[in-house]
């Protein structure tokens, strides 16, 4: 399938799920990282989850990062633009709801892509080779391009794998991992 119609498709699945279901896949998904060989960095960045669109909510990843120390880095979107600026996350982080619904950190100490290592990445559908599908703005790919080559890329998917995105291009960033209720994929050395 191609991008717009696993857009459509998991859209409406996201919709079937009761937020009990959410709540229920996304704890046994940050359970399942706790298994990945990712603990032994310090920047990692995160999102905080559209509570609308019943994405994976990140609540419990990052009481996980928090519990171990790890310097959490946040992003606010620029929609003019499509970028996104990153920022710590601190005790005097003052937290907004956008117009999208998207939490975001009003501003502070700024974190350059390439001081991250760890990006857990949002997404509606990913495919056998890791590629991804977002809400179709580039926001995730245009970030990750800036980031260093090292950069561990982490999808968080509500739903298991598809065979293919048949219009991957040149910009759409692969993930090395992603992690489902189920399983953990790993796309290194495919
Ligand atoms: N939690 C979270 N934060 C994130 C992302 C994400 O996917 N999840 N993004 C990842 O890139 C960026 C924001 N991307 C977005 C891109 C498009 C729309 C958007 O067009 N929303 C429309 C309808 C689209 C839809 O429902 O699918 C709307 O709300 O009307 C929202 C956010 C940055 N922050
Ligand atoms: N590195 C980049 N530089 C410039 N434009 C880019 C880059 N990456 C993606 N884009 C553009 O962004 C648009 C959306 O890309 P795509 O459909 O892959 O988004 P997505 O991965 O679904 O969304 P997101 O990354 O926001 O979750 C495309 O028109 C693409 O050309």
């Amino acid at each position: 399938m191609n991008k717009n119609q696993l857009r459509n498709k998991y859209r409406d699945l996201r919709e079937t799920l009761s937020s009990e279901e959410v709540e229920k896949r996304s704890l046994k998904i940050a359970n399942q990282l706790l298994e990945l060989p990712v603990w032994e960095l310090s920047f990692y960045h995160i999102f905080l989850s559209i509570k609308e669109k019943k994405e994976v909510d990140t609540e419990a990843i990052l009481h996980v990062l928090q519990g171990k120390d790890k310097n959490v880095v946040l992003s606010k979107a620029d929609f003019k633009t499509g970028s996104l600026t990153n920022y710590l996350l601190t005790d005097n982080t003052k937290i907004n709801v956008n117009s999208w619904g998207i939490p975001e950190p009003e501003g502070g100490i700024e974190i350059k892509p390439e001081q991250i290592e760890v990006v857990f990445v949002p997404l509606l559908a990913f495919d056998q080779k890791g590629s991804r599908v977002g809400y179709g703005k580039g926001f995730y790919d245009r970030f990750l391009s800036h980031c260093s080559i090292d950069v561990i890329k982490i999808g968080l998917s509500l739903f298991e794998v598809e065979e293919e995105i048949s219009d991957v291009t040149k910009n759409d960033v692969p993930l090395d991992y992603c992690v489902t209720p189920e399983k953990i994929y790993n796309f290194k050395n495919l």
